[in-house]
């Protein structure tokens, strides 16, 4: 007899990996899944409920969650049968980027309440019940911004790092419950989220950032972060493709990196404990070698150059 499906919890579905995460996994061929999707708006909905077709309703539910309230978060478990959920994936995030002298404290504090503090308070909401059945599995969309700093990028990197820290604290506890922690960290991905940050750019003045600061964001990080989203960007289709298959493991990885193109960036910090190697090389290409930059940023896109992520 075929086990009961696993019901899966996905926060931040209106748009990007949630959304194709939701469709992949409701459109399972061996039926394993009945999915939770979950958005903050559901004035959204209408294109998961295009994507996911005769799913819905069937092995697909839509349902309201902000990862930053708790009443959401109660309320939409309480309409979840029993409210067990087997498979939660944090998946809502938000992105901030810009000089940090013209980002205001406010702006990084909605930033970490969204990607870390809403994870916490789903993992804190779930964590009970899969605990008393001994069995479940987390997982976290992280970023290889979890991994490593980007210039520009420093309160979405720390987000990353402190999602990183905490799930691998937690994983180890865990482990003696049977309960899965898994960190996906995908590089750059072409969904709404670069669109948000550039729109976000467009219209932000950065008030009191020195002129030198603002002209190495404006000329130097914008086109190179440009091209490197065209040359090495994922389709979110990919994305979720690699955590249906995190998500289907019997022995889930804790880290799973997504894209092969981006790896050889990973690999500089991974190659050298020291850190050095990593933020000598960005900051080489970025202010003194445009030329090697823009021929490195080719190369990543083919095939040649691809390293390997572990484990397959
Ligand atoms: N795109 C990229 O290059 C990369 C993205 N990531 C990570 O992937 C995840 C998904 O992003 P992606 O699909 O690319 O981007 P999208 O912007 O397409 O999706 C983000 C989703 O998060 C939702 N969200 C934001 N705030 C909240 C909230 N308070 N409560 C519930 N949902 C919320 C958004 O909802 P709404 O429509 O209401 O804003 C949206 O559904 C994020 O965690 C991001 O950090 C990681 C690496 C690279
Ligand atoms: C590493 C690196 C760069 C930029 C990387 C970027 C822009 C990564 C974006 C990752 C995303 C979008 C992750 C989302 O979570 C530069 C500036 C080209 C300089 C060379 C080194």
């Amino acid at each position: 007899m075929a086990d009961a499906p696993r019901t899966v919890l996905i926060s931040g579905c209106s748009s990007g990996i949630g959304l194709e995460l939701a469709v992949q996994l409701a459109h399972d061929p061996r039926q394993r899944y009945h999915v939770v999707a979950t958005m903050r708006d559901l004035g959204k909905k209408g294109t998961l409920e295009a994507a996911a077709g005769e799913a819905l309703g069937q092995t697909l539910t839509v349902a309201q969650l902000d990862v930053c309230s708790d009443e959401s978060v109660a309320q939409c478990l309480s309409c979840i049968q029993g409210g067990e959920v087997d498979v939660l994936v944090n998946n809502a995030g938000v992105g901030l980027v810009g000089p940090l002298e013209g980002l205001s404290l406010a702006a990084m504090q909605n930033v970490f309440d969204t990607n870390f503090f809403g994870a916490v308070r789903l993992v804190k909401a779930v964590l009970p019940g899969m605990k008393r059945r001994r069995q479940g599995h987390i997982v976290v969309v992280s970023s290889v911004m979890g991994l490593q700093g980007v210039v520009f990028n420093e309160a979405y990197a720390a987000s990353k790092f402190a999602v990183e820290g905490f799930f691998e604290s937690l994983a180890v506890q865990l482990l003696q419950f049977n309960i899965f922690i898994s960190l996906v960290e995908p590089g750059p991905v072409i969904t709404e989220f670069e669109g948000k940050l550039l729109e976000q750019v467009s219209t932000a003045e950065f008030p009191g950032t020195d002129p030198d600061t603002l002209s190495y964001f404006q000329d130097l990080y914008l086109p190179a972060s440009r091209e490197l989203f065209h040359n090495v960007g994922q389709s979110p289709q990919d994305v979720a493709k690699v955590i249906v298959k995190v998500i289907g493991s019997a022995r889930p990885p804790l880290r799973r990196q997504t894209n092969t193109r981006y790896t050889p960036l990973t690999a500089l910090k991974a190659m050298d404990p020291s850190g050095s190697l990593y933020v000598r090389t960005s900051h080489c290409l970025l202010f003194r070698w445009p030329r090697l930059l823009k021929l490195g940023l080719r190369c990543l896109a083919c095939s040649c150059f691809r390293t390997p992520v572990w484990p397959r």
